[in-house]
């Protein structure tokens, strides 16, 4: 049982609060990582919350508005790197024995904006007993300098490269809402819940939910979106929060 696993960024940092780590939401996720039924077969995925947002914000990059200023590229990876070894420390506290993974050091987008993101050295670490635990970061583009790469795309490419059993993006909401508020249980389509979609509430440059159910539908496993009080449910084979299924599979 292989698990991809999206730690929000929402979820384990103070969103307002540039480079805070919410220690108290950090903790728990990695509590409910250690104590999982799924042992060491899983990825660790997170986001940028107050780390790569704001300074992503600041500088003026997207998923697809790049940046050549050397110094915008080295305080944003730069941020990433520093919430990472936040979460691999943790998870290592807690008996993970989980190790680092740089996307920036290895991805690219062509000229399209095609991401390319090798994956044979997640794959070997992962069947080598280790927890890669990889993280939104930029990415070298093609004719715009480097754009941001968020944690949602890196989920969508290694899922099926580690043929991922489950996938599940842990987020700040219970999962995604309608216009009511209630959760939806099972997204199919993105012009289904278009109208519902919003960016996220907090500094991101990543597209919010919206940017989130894009990318998910993509995979052709269903995925998962869930709060963090669902977290240990979905470790324990539960389907909480909404299911998003593009693909055929089910
Ligand atoms: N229909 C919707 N259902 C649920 N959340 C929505 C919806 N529309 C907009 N949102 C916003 O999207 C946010 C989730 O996206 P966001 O990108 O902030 O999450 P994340 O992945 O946890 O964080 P990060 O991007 O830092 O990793 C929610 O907190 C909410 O503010
Ligand atoms: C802002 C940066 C650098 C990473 C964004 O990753 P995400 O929070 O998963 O969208």
């Amino acid at each position: 049982m292989t698990v991809v696993l999206k730690l929000g960024g929402s979820v384990i940092t103070d969103k307002d609060e540039p480079e805070t780590v919410d220690r108290a939401a950090l903790s728990a996720a990695v509590s409910a990582v250690a104590e999982s039924p799924v042992g060491d077969d899983i990825v660790v995925v997170h986001g940028g919350g107050s780390f790569g947002h704001h300074h992503a914000a600041e500088h003026g990059v997207s998923t697809t508005a790049g940046t050549h200023d050397v110094d915008g590229v080295r305080a944003i990876h730069g941020a990433m790197c520093r919430l990472n070894a936040a979460v691999v420390d943790a998870l290592a506290d807690a008996g993970v024995p989980a190790v680092p993974v740089h996307p920036f050091s290895a991805a690219t987008r062509d000229a399209d904006g095609d991401l390319s993101l090798p994956t044979r050295q997640v794959e070997t670490l992962l069947d080598e007993g280790f927890v890669p635990v990889l993280h939104g970061d930029l990415v070298a583009h093609a004719g715009a300098g480097a754009t941001v790469l968020s944690g949602d795309e890196l989920v969508v490419e290694l899922a099926p490269a580690v043929d991922a059993d489950r996938v599940g993006v842990c987020s700040t909401v219970s999962g995604v809402l309608d216009d009511d508020g209630t959760v939806i249980d099972r997204i199919e389509t993105f012009e289904a819940v278009a109208a519902a979609l919003g960016e996220s509430e907090a500094t991101d440059v990543s597209g919010g939910m919206a940017g989130k159910v894009r990318a998910l539908l993509s995979l052709s496993a269903p995925a998962l979106v869930f709060g963090p009080d669902a977290l240990p449910a979905f470790l324990a084979g539960e389907s909480p929060g909404t299911t998003i299924a593009g693909g055929d599979a089910d």
